[in-house]
């Protein structure tokens, strides 16, 4: 057994090669998911492993950084030893920003258990047919939005994932415009992107943290505090406003009116533990749920302008399967082979989480002849997982056909799911749910609009050249559209199911 000394920004690998030390912006305190590599912004992630291979170790200020580039390592790591590789790092800016009662960042243990094993009651994939009508709403909410104004797409979009989610996790209604939730959601949302455990600056100098607000210069924290306002509101305010309207006998059910009737009948000495459970619980939609499938459904629309003929071929396996008079649904999802290897195409083009969400482990270890200490902090650079050419040839195109085999799904191509999602013990619980939004919200669209590039000045086409942002989630930016009906019948039908949004 080796032990392993790394070095800031250098690297050993098992066979004994060493790799060179990173390029000059390697972060040694700073945010490693905004590793620069400025000859190919788009690909930034995916040169992680180019340069280190399958695991690479960093040591930053004391704290030992694992960065996994292999699905095999992946599985057997966070997987087969996902007693060892399930907790988080513990994360100065995740206490800072507001986010300790959000179960995606708590450290493996009996609270984690608790508000997870809640969670799951209500998004596992038996509970899923109940939370149908918010997404079909979230639906209805998106088409009619493109029919109005197609070039407020991304509006639509975030109004969408909101109505969809609000109504799933507490039954409310999201506004047109201006709604006050979606306004509490974004402020809190805004500093997520410092929730990156383990590589930020306050992460290390955590004394920041008290430097007292008057201070000039202090001004973020003073931002901090607002937005740490906005994720608590983004968890009670949706609570109370669910409980008012059960009082009221005036709501629609939902998760946490589930929950509600559920604490109705617990022990009262537990009842003020186990509300604030639930609260907790389910609010964890939002913070984990929002963004997320945000990123992916832009990364749709960028996708569907660079890629017509993916979008003619999905569409004609609409018309014949689901036919004009009519929106697909949920039921129709096993007849549209096509159409489900294009969303696994677009998980896998786009990864809007490229580097999951930092595991750590709890105790030493030894791996393939590695020593990897206790309390390694753990990230799995799926985005290089996702582009790798062994496993997807010509990894930058978009090719929906790479999952099929004679028109049917193809076993031997690895399912982008199986990594997106993460792994072990903290695999996405949400997945279901945002797969099963995602499938409604891009077959919806894809049967009733056309999307294509912008036009230039003369009216010729432009090809857009969209980059991924760094960041806990990745979006697709540098992009734009054109939205329009794929018919005169398809605009009745818009407007027939949507006369209700
Ligand atoms: C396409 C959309 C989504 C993607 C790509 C995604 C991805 C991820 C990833 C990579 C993780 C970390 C897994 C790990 O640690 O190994 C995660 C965790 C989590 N996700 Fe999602 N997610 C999505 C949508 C959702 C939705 C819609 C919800 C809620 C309804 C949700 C709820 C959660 C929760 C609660 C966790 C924390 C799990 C834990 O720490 O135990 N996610 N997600």
């Amino acid at each position: 057994l080796r032990l392993l000394k790394p070095r800031v920004g250098s690297t050993t690998h098992r066979q004994g090669r060493s790799f060179p030390p990173g390029p000059a912006g390697l972060p040694v305190i700073g945010n490693l998911l905004d590793f620069p590599d400025p000859s190919t912004p788009w690909l930034g992630y995916r040169d992680l492993s180019r340069r280190y291979g399958p695991m690479t170790f960093l040591q930053v200020l004391g704290q030992s950084i694992l960065i996994i580039d292999s699905a095999d390592v992946a599985f057997d790591l966070l997987e087969k030893r996902s007693s060892l590789y399930s907790s988080r790092p513990e994360s100065t800016m995740v206490k800072l920003g507001g986010w300790d009662w959000v179960f995606a960042f708590m450290p493996y243990g009996q609270r984690w258990r608790q508000h997870r094993r809640v969670f799951w009651e209500y998004f596992r994939p038996s509970a899923l047919p109940a939370l149908r009508p918010a997404q079909e709403e979230g639906m209805r909410r998106l088409l009619s939005g493109l029919l109005e104004s197609p070039s407020n797409v991304y509006e639509h979009i975030r109004y969408a994932v909101g109505t969809a989610n609000c109504k799933a996790a507490h039954g409310l209604e999201v506004a047109h415009d201006n709604d006050s939730k979606m306004a509490v959601f974004e402020k809190a949302q805004e500093n997520v992107a410092f929730l990156t455990e383990g590589s930020t600056l306050l992460e290390y100098l955590p004394f920041l943290a008290r430097v007292p607000k008057w201070v000039p210069g202090a001004s973020f924290l003073r931002w901090l505090e607002e937005s740490r306002e906005a994720a608590w509101m983004l968890r009670d305010m949706p609570w109370i406003e669910m409980k008012d309207a059960v009082r009221s006998g005036q709501y629609h059910p939902s998760v946490a009116s589930s929950m509600l009737e559920k604490l109705s009948i617990a022990d009262p000495a537990e009842a003020e533990a186990e509300e604030g459970l639930a609260m907790s619980a389910v609010a964890t939609a939002y913070s984990a749920g929002l963004d997320t499938v945000n990123a992916v459904l832009q990364a749709f629309f960028a996708a569907m302008t660079l890629h017509p003929n993916a979008q003619g071929v999905a569409q004609a396996e609409l018309d014949a399967v689901v036919g004009p008079n009519r929106l697909p649904t949920f039921d129709d999802r096993q007849n549209l082979p096509y159409v489900n290897a294009l969303l696994k195409e677009l998980y896998r083009w786009h990864n809007a989480t490229p580097l999951g969400v930092a595991h750590q482990s709890i105790a030493d270890d030894e791996y393939n002849g590695y020593f990897i200490p206790a309390h390694t902090t753990v990230f799995v650079n799926e985005w290089s997982i996702l582009h790798d050419p062994a496993t997807y040839p010509d990894p930058e195109s978009f090719i929906p056909e790479r999952y099929l085999q004679d028109g049917m799904p193809n076993p031997d191509v690895r399912d982008p799911t199986t990594i997106l999602f993460g792994f072990g013990r903290r695999i996405c619980p949400g997945r279901y749910y945002a797969d099963a939004s995602l499938f409604l919200f891009v077959a919806s669209v894809l049967h009733v609009f056309r999307i294509s590039p912008p036009l230039d000045n003369q009216g010729k086409e432009i090809r857009i050249q969209p980059r991924a942002t760094p960041g806990l989630v990745s979006y697709v930016e540098n992009w734009s559209c054109i939205i329009k009906p794929r018919s005169a019948s398809a605009e009745v039908l818009i407007k027939s199911v949507t006369q209700r949004s």
